[in-house]
């Protein structure tokens, strides 16, 4: 990772699979915050989906690999790769990780309106808000606001940008079930993406 760049937000997700909303926020931030870099971070195990992923990690890095070709200002990131310990990916160790990475460059979270509403949930939702401001992004028939069940501080809030830019009425869950039925998702897929769930014959039932 070039240590020139100063403003880097870390986008967390399952990406099972990556599609147009996750493309969406991404560039509503970096807009937005003039982001030098997004990374897209997958969770090789996400803390609060014990059920787990339809696809294994290598595949859904991959095709998070094939959607960061699609703005300059996107990378993919291998900090949330499976844990040797076995142990889910937990956000605040990614953040450290990213800061001990990039001393002196501003660190941003980015988040989708449902994901940050459960930051209280997340382990260490304090410090969470202490190691990066966080962008939170609109996302159709979900509340733009701050995480349930958790008093913000106005030094906290001042951390937390609610950004309502986005309206991209699309999820994996539909994405899967509708792949699962021999369905053509390809206007809500990176074309390379769809390329790569048919060449691989992912998400078939
Ligand atoms: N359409 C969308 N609009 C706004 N934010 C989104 C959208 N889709 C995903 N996000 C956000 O992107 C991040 C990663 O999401 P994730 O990979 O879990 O996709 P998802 O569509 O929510 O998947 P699933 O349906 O499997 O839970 C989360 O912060 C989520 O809130
Ligand atoms: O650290 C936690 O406790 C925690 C709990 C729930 C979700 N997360 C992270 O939040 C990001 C978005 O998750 P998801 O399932 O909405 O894609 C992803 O990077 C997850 O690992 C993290």
């Amino acid at each position: 990772m070039p240590s020139k760049l100063s403003r880097v937000a870390l986008f967390g997700g399952t990406f099972d699979p990556p599609h147009r909303g996750h493309v969406a926020i991404a560039r509503a931030a970096a807009d937005r915050f003039a982001l030098d870099t997004v990374l897209f971070a997958p969770a090789g195990r996400q803390p609060l989906k014990p059920e787990g992923c339809s696809t294994d990690y290598a595949e859904r890095l991959e095709m998070t690999r094939l959607v960061c070709a699609e703005d300059a200002r996107f990378a993919v990131s291998e900090l949330d790769a499976p844990r040797k310990d076995g142990q889910p990916n937990y956000t605040v160790r990614t953040l450290e990780m990213l800061a001990e990475e990039m001393p002196g460059a501003a660190i941003f979270s980015i988040a989708g309106a449902d994901s940050f509403r459960s930051l209280g949930h997340w382990r260490e939702p304090q410090r969470l808000l202490e190691l990066a401001d966080w962008i939170v992004i609109s996302r159709p028939g979900f509340l733009l606001a701050e995480p349930d069940g958790l008093a913000l501080t106005p030094e906290q809030r001042a951390r937390v940008h609610l950004l309502d830019a986005v309206h991209e009425d699309v999820s994996a869950t539909g994405l899967r079930t509708r792949l699962a039925h021999g369905e053509s998702c390809d206007e809500l897929l990176t074309p390379s993406v769809a390329a790569f769930i048919a060449e691989h014959g992912l998400y078939r039932s």
